[in-house]
Formats: C-alpha cells, structure tokens, sequence
C-alpha cells in the first residue's frame, strides 16, 4: 500500500518556557504522509527582525610577512558543554546590522583583529533537530603587518572570557587534534569539518577514486 504524498507543514508552535536568551516550543505539524505530528523545539528569543540569521561565525585569515598564514579561533568555556571548546570566532547579530558589519565586528571584540570582508555564505542551520538556530559564515582576511593588527586587544565585555588561538593553515586538522587531545575541550564541528576540506585540498587534491568498490 503506498502512503499519499503531502508537503510537511508546520501548523501551530506553542511556547512551553521562556528565558531571557532561549525559548521551548511544541511545534505540531504535518509530515510527508499527511500525518499530525510534534516535535520539540529550541529556539533563540533574540533573532533580529531584518534577517533570518541569528549570528555569525568568522573564518578569519591572518596574513602575515614571513609568516605562515593563520586561522584565529577561539578558545572559550561554553556553560551548555560544561567544558572549553575551539570554535571560529562568533556572535550573535544585533538589530538592523548585516551579517558583513556583525562579523568584523564580533572579530574586533573577541580577538583584536581589524579584518576585511572577503566573501559571506547563504544564511545555514546549526543543529536542524533541535533548533531553528542559524549562523551565516563570513569570510575575513586580515593583514597581519597592518600596525593596527601587530598588537591586537580584545575588547570583551562583562563575563567574556576569550583565549585567542592562531593556527596554521597548512596544518589545520593536525593542530586541532594537538589541541584535542590535551584534553577536555570540544572543537566545533563546523570548525573540523573545515580542517577536514582543508586537508583534502592540500594533500589529497588530485587523488584518483582507485579504491571504490
Ligand atoms: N543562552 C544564553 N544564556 C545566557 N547568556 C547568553 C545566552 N546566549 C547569549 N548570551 C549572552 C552572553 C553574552 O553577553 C552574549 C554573547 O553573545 P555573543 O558574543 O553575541 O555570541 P557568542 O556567545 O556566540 O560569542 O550573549
């Protein structure tokens, strides 16, 4: 017996709790065989109205003479986790500003770095299931000989606690593994699966697929 076809719709979301940051929602709604369902949802009460983004995540270059290029992660202990983790620099966006100016922005305050845009991904879900949570990802160059990015000073508010981290480029997923396995951090994975593409580029780019079955 074959089901009928219908298109998945949400029909009602119901607010179970509110936060000041997070919401609970029971969210009914029809899935492709025409069935009611529910579902639980997390949602952020802080989504601005000109966007369908929540926050930003950075992928920030550091060019430097003589040096090799860096990425400028961060090192932060996330509350949720109950332990540190290493992710891209990130914020939320604050009303009527871009994802473009919430990005250099975000940069400057949690890393020091005065960096130029080079390029902004569509607007990306984070954890599907769970949440509609969404980050859009900003590309940034920085020029490291720039004398405002020699001496680089975070400028975090109340509560902020940010350890800047640069890694090379060349050996991206090497370095996050070294700083894995120390131990009791998270990297995110947003970060690895971008160590993982990297690496791919690198050493891996003209592999012919001898081995598939
Ligand atoms: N779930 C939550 N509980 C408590 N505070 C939260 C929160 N979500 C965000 N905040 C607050 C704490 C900080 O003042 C601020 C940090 O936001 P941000 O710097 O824009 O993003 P991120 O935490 O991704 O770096 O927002």
């Amino acid at each position: 017996m074959s089901c009928p076809k219908t298109e998945p719709h949400v029909l009602k979301e119901e607010v179970l709790a509110v936060g000041k940051w997070v919401k609970l929602e029971r969210t009914t709604y029809v899935d492709p065989a025409g069935k009611t369902r529910t579902w639980e949802t997390a949602k952020r009460t802080t989504r601005p109205t000109n966007t369908d983004a929540d926050g930003v995540g950075i992928i920030a270059i550091l060019k430097r003479t003589l040096h090799r290029d860096c990425i400028v992660m961060v090192k932060q202990f996330r509350p949720p986790m109950g332990c540190h983790t290493l992710e891209f620099p990130a914020g939320l966006i604050d009303n009527d500003e871009s994802a473009e100016t919430a990005a250099l922005r975000e940069l400057k305050e949690e890393t020091g770095y005065k960096g130029e845009v080079v390029g902004v991904t569509p607007v990306t879900c984070l954890d599907p299931g769970l949440s509609n949570c969404t980050t859009q990802i900003v590309m940034v160059n920085i020029n490291g000989d720039d004398v405002e990015n020699v001496n680089p000073t975070q400028q975090l508010g109340e509560g902020e606690f940010v350890e800047v981290i640069l890694l090379p480029l060349d050996e991206f997923q090497k370095k996050i593994d070294e700083v894995v396995q120390k131990g009791n951090i998270v990297v995110d994975s947003k970060v690895y699966i971008y160590a993982m593409g990297m690496s791919q580029a690198f050493f891996k780019p003209n592999e012919l697929p001898v081995l598939k079955q």
